[in-house]
């Protein structure tokens, strides 16, 4: 039994996870990457979601290399290096995913360089489409934007570029050329699309990002913010009804946890921002797919501190319970009743477990990656005596929002200057002015304060459904009982608006320009402002009870 108490939205499956496990490193020129998925899986990675988390685990038993898709010559196109081994291989992989994820399973692919994310971003994609007839999201964790096209990239590499074809910014025109198998169902929405942890972007990069208005949160971001609202912008963004692929490059963590990388580069991610950042994911119940790449083992050597420093950052983030006496699931006993090892756990340790060093000393031991992918113990185990805090996500119907406030800006502005023009005229003609005079401008101006709060509120992302009610609720009453007053002068007994309108106005019968046909226009003028306002007034309560339902619905949903 799965231990996940997250319920997943939208895979059918989701006590199943679909590995691939791909030794490829023709994106880019570093050899080693490709060393990775075995090194992962060597240190327990794969064991420990079968074993622990309770995952059935799919097309676990190799590491595909696919040698048999080299070409014989590989010429660069558009600038790309080994652009019809990466093509090829890519549109394996997305096969290979697409076949996990039409059965309703989470997939999770070991890379591999980041190229690879052009065939598994290709089948999720391809496979959410047709599975459930939406767009698939995509949360990119880099150090890097990969988003040059061939046409922009200095390096030529291809794991620099893998969003632009993953979007369609990269197109082959030629459909027997490299990559002219991705189609149109292949890809994914710009809008859909957040980066998260960026830092060293190329100025090609950033142009394309601006232009397609890219959301993306870089290392700035979380030092302004905080990752806690990142990870909140970044999921209001994509919305709580999309499946989510999250693809996480090691290097968007700090060099000092993840040295053993091809493009490391200062100023990343802590080692808890990186859990946290999967943490958030998982727990919204809407991920679908899960890349690991650029993980290199070969570039930790000898000399590097990088490693010790990592072992020792782990051991003092994560420490094992000291003891767990109210644990009664078995599979989670076990490990909580073990002596703890000091690398349990740590974040994204392979290639440092991997390492001779500490391989020869240890048995390899249980990497923290699970915390990156589906089972999210981290959040909810009893590993960590953690509970998962719940937090609301709202998710506000933004066009109905935005009608809503529109039209109630002009119901209230309109109250506003009529009442205050009735005002006027009884002063002028020094007759008393009637309570609901003022009361009506009052509650239309209370209206437009609580516009303001909703849109000061919205700004801030702190729009929840129980101040949007109360408010509406209170304005509601207010509303009727104005309402009820202007039906009563506008209906009521003769004497009334209405009455006066039929008697002093419609009874005569001015014809031609008179003083007469001008105290009749005059006369019916005000009659329509009577009318009208009688109109918005019921168009206001009418708004008001919908924010409620609106507010209601938002809560129950979120
Ligand atoms: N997945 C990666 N590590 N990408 C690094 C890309 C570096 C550089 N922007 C390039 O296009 O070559």
């Amino acid at each position: 039994m799965c231990t996940s108490m997250i319920k997943s939205k939208f895979l059918s499956n989701p006590e199943d996870i679909g590995i691939v496990a791909v030794g490829f490193s023709g994106g880019q020129c570093k050899p080693g990457v490709d060393a990775a998925p075995k090194a992962l899986i060597e240190s327990g990675l794969l064991t420990q979601l079968r074993e622990e988390l309770g995952y059935k685990l799919h097309g676990d038993d190799e590491v595909h290399l696919y040698s048999d898709l080299a070409p014989a010559e590989d010429p660069p196109h558009r600038n790309m290096k080994n652009p019809r081994a990466v093509s090829a291989v890519t549109e394996r992989i997305a096969q290979q995913v697409h076949h996990h994820a039409s059965q309703g399973r989470m997939v999770l692919t070991l890379g591999g360089d980041h190229s690879i994310a052009i065939g598994t971003l290709a089948g999720s994609a391809k496979a959410t489409r047709e599975r459930l007839g939406r767009e698939m999201a995509v949360i990119w964790v880099d150090a890097h934007a990969d988003i040059n096209t061939p046409e922009t990239s200095d390096s030529g590499n291809i794991h620099g570029m893998p969003v632009a074809f993953a979007t369609g910014l990269a197109r082959e025109e030629n459909p027997d050329g490299p990559f002219g198998w991705l189609h149109k169902d292949h890809l994914v929405s710009t809008s859909k699309l957040v980066y998260i942890a960026l830092r060293d972007v190329d100025a090609p990069e950033k142009r394309i990002l601006r232009e397609n208005g890219i959301r993306a949160f870089s290392m700035h971001d979380i030092d302004r913010h905080g990752i806690g609202r990142v990870m909140e912008m970044a999921l209001a963004h994509i919305g709580n009804d999309t499946p989510i692929h999250l693809s996480f490059d090691v290097d968007a963590l700090d060099p000092l946890w993840a040295p053993s990388t091809g493009t490391p580069v200062r100023g990343g991610l802590t080692l808890r921002e990186g859990d946290y950042i999967c943490e958030c994911v998982h727990e919204t119940g809407s991920l679908v797919a899960v890349d690991l790449v650029e993980v290199n083992p070969t570039l930790a050597d000898e000399r590097d501190v990088g490693a010790h420093e990592t072992v020792r950052a782990g051991c003092s983030i994560v420490r094992p319970p000291s003891s767990s006496p109210t644990t009664k699931t078995n599979h989670i006993t076990t490990l909580t009743t073990r002596p703890p090892r000091p690398l349990d756990r740590l974040f994204l340790c392979s290639p440092f477990l991997y390492h001779r060093r500490h391989h020869r000393h240890h048995r390899p031991s249980l990497p923290h990656i699970h915390n990156l992918i589906m089972a999210s113990t981290v959040a909810e185990s009893v590993l960590y005596e953690r509970r998962p805090v719940k937090t609301h996500r709202y998710q506000w119907p933004g066009v109905q929002l935005n009608i809503w406030i529109l039209i109630m800006l002009v119901a209230s502005c309109f109250l506003i200057g009529s009442f205050a023009i009735f005002i006027q005229v009884q002063e002028q003609l020094l007759l008393p002015i009637p309570w609901y005079f003022p009361y009506l401008v009052t509650v239309a101006s209370l209206t437009l304060a609580y516009i303001l709060l909703l849109l000061y509120l919205i700004f801030n992302r702190r729009l929840l459904p129980a101040i949007v009610m109360i408010g509406a609720f209170v304005l509601f009453v207010l509303w009727m009982v104005g309402l009820v007053v202007i039906a009563v002068q506008l209906f009521g007994p003769t004497g009334s608006v209405q009455g006066s309108c039929d008697v002093a106005v419609f009874s005569f019968n001015p014809t031609g320009p008179s003083l007469h046909t001008l105290a009749w226009l005059q006369q019916r003028a005000v009659c329509q402002t009577w009318q009208a306002a009688f109109a918005f007034s019921i168009v206001g309560a009418l708004f008001l009870v919908w924010i409620m339902v609106m507010a209601y619905q938002v809560f129950v949903t979120a």
